[in-house]
C-alpha cells in the first residue's frame, strides 16, 4: 500500500530535516514558503499538512502563515491543517482554528506530541475518506428500486431478478429470514411489466392452516359460520399483477394440491362458490426451507415444486456479503434518524468494528431492529457497539484474529514496559519499533504510564 503523505511546511532547515527524519510512517514531503506549499498541495494533495506560521518573507510575524492556511483549504477544503503556535502565541492558535485548521501545536517543538496530533488527524481524515466512499457506494449500490448492496453476490442476484422479471417465468427465491426476499420479490413486480397493478403478500408459515383457504381463494357469504359477507382471497385480489407467496413450504398437502390445479388452469373457486373465476397473476414465492428434502419425505408435491420454482434465485445470507453490514447500518441509520427527529454524527470506530465482525443470524431484519432501536435510544452523538448492544461478551467478536492480535499486543507491551521500569526508549529497542509507534500503540491499548 502506497504510504500517506504529509506535508511540512516549515522554513527552518534544521527543523526541517528533523521532521523529516521523525514520519517512518508517513512520506514527508517539505515545503519552505507559501509558493512551495501550495505546489506541493496541488502536486500531491496530501492529507495532512504540518504548518509554521511564521515564512518568509515575514518570518517572525503570521501573515504569510494564514495566506498559506487559507489558500491550502480553499484548494483542498478537507485537508487536516495543523499549525505551529510560535512563542505562546495562544491567540494566532486561536485564530487558526477558527479559520479551519485542525489542530495547533506548541514550539519548540516536541516530536512524540506532534507525532500523536498528526496520527489523529491522518485517523481522522481517513475516516472521512472511508464515510464519503460509503455514501458513493450507498448512492451506486441502490438497485432493484431500494435494495441496497456493494457486495458482487447480491448484485448478481439483482441483476437475475431484474432479468427474468419481464419473462413469463414463475420465480423462486430460496434463504434464510431476513435477508430480503420480499423486497426482492417486490422489486421484481417493480421491473415487470405488471408494476402498475397489484403486489399482494402472504406469509404462509403466519396464518392459521385451517385460514390459509381462505386468504388465499377467499369465500362467498354464507359458505361458513361467520362468513357474513363475500370475500375475496389473495389470489383474486393480485387480478394483473404479483402474488408473493413466502414461507410456501409451509402450505400444507391437501392446499398445496388445490394450489396446483390453479396454476395449471388459472381459475379459481372462492370456498362456497360454484363458478370457476379466471384469475391472471404472477406467482412468486420464496422459502427458507430444503423442498428437495421435503419432497423426498412426501411433505411437498414435486409437480407443485417444478410449477413454482421455473428460476430458483439464492439469497446470500447477510454474513455472505462482505461489506454489507456496514452499508446497510449507515442506511438505516440515516432512516431511523430521520424517521425520529434524531441527529447523529454516524457510528464509532467500535460500532463499525462490531457490526463486521457480527455473525448476523438474524440477517438483515436484525441489523435493522438494533439499528431502529439504538437510534432510539443512543444518548452520544455516535452510535457505539454497545448503543447496539454489540458488546464485549460477544463472543463472535472475540474470536475474531484482530481481537486475538491486539490481545498479544497489549501483553506483549506491559511485559517490556514492566522488565523496563517504563523506560520507553529501551522499550522501543526491545519491541522493534520506533518510540512514536510504540507511543501510539500504548494510547491505543490505553497502556499510558502516567
Ligand atoms: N438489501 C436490503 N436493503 C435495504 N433493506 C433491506 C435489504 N434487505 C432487507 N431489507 C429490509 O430488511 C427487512 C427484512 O427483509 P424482508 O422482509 O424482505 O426479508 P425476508 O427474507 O422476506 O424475511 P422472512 O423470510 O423472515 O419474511 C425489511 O424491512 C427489508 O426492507
Amino acid at each position: 500500500m502506497a504510504m500517506q503523505k504529509l506535508l511540512v511546511v516549515e522554513d527552518d532547515e534544521g527543523l526541517q530535516r528533523q521532521l523529516r527524519w521523525s514520519y517512518e510512517h508517513y512520506e514527508v514531503i517539505i515545503a519552505g514558503d507559501r509558493q512551495a506549499a501550495i505546489d506541493a498541495v496541488r502536486a500531491h494533495s496530501p492529507a495532512v499538512v504540518t504548518l509554521d506560521l511564521g515564512l518568509p518573507p515575514d518570518p517572525d510575524g503570521v501573515t504569510e502563515g494564514f495566506a498559506t492556511l487559507d489558500a491550502i483549504l480553499r484548494m483542498a477544503p478537507g485537508t487536516k491543517v495543523i499549525v505551529a503556535s510560535g512563542h505562546g502565541a495562544r491567540e494566532s492558535a486561536r485564530r487558526a482554528i477558527a479559520e479551519g485548521a485542525f489542530d495547533f501545536y506548541a514550539k519548540p517543538v516536541d516530536i512524540d506530541e506532534l507525532g500523536l496530533i498528526v496520527r489523529r488527524a491522518f485517523h481522522v481524515a481517513d475516516l472521512e475518506a472511508e464515510n464519503r466512499r460509503l455514501e458513493e457506494t450507498l448512492q451506486a449500490g441502490n438497485v432493484l428500486g431500494g435494495i441496497i448492496t456493494g457486495a458482487p453476490e447480491m448484485m448478481k442476484v439483482a441483476r437475475m431478478i431484474e432479468r427474468v422479471a419481464t419473462a413469463q417465468v414463475s420465480v423462486m427465491l430460496l434463504g434464510a429470514s431476513g435477508t430480503g426476499k420480499e423486497l426482492l420479490a417486490h422489486g421484481l413486480h417493480k421491473a415487470s411489466l405488471r408494476a402498475a397493478k397489484p403486489f399482494i403478500a402472504i406469509n404462509c408459515a403466519a396464518i392459521p392452516e385451517n385460514l390459509l383457504e381462505s386468504e388465499l381463494f377467499g369465500y362467498e357469504r354464507g359458505a361458513f359460520t361467520g362468513a357474513v359477507k363475500t370475500q375475496e382471497g389473495k389470489i383474486e385480489l393480485a387480478e394483473g399483477g404479483t402474488l408473493f407467496l413466502d414461507e410456501v413450504g409451509d402450505i400444507p398437502l391437501p392446499l398445496q394440491v388445490k394450489l396446483l390445479r390453479f396454476l395449471q388452469e388459472r381459475v379459481i373457486e372462492r370456498i362456497g362458490g360454484r363458478k370457476p373465476i379466471p384469475v391472471d397473476v404472477r406467482i412468486v414465492c420464496a422459502t427458507h426451507q430444503n423442498l428437495e428434502a421435503m419432497i423426498a419425505a412426501g411433505r411437498f408435491r414435486e409437480d407443485l415444486f417444478y410449477r413454482l420454482a421455473e428460476i430458483v434465485v439464492r439469497i446470500p445470507t447477510l454474513a455472505e456479503r462482505p461489506g454489507d453490514a456496514v452499508l446497510l447500518a449507515h442506511h438505516f441509520l440515516a432512516k431511523y434518524s430521520r424517521e425520529n427527529q434524531r441527529s447523529f454524527k454516524g457510528l464509532t470506530p467500535d460500532a463499525v468494528a462490531a457490526i463486521s465482525d457480527h455473525g448476523w443470524p438474524g440477517n438483515v431484519r436484525e441489523l435493522e431492529n438494533r439499528m431502529k432501536r439504538a437510534v432510539i435510544m443512543a444518548e452520544s452523538s455516535r452510535l457505539t457497539a454497545s448503543d447496539l448492544d454489540l458488546g464485549k461478551n460477544e463472543d463472535l467478536a472475540s474470536l475474531s484474529l484482530k481481537a486475538a492480535r491486539d490481545a498479544a499486543d497489549r501483553m506483549a507491551i506491559r511485559r517490556v514496559l514492566a522488565r523496563t521500569q517504563n523506560n520507553l526508549s529501551t522499550a522501543a529497542k526491545i519491541l522493534g519499533v520506533s518510540r512514536p509507534t510504540l507511543y501510539d500503540l500504548m494510547r491505543s491499548h490505553n497502556l499510558e504510564t502516567n
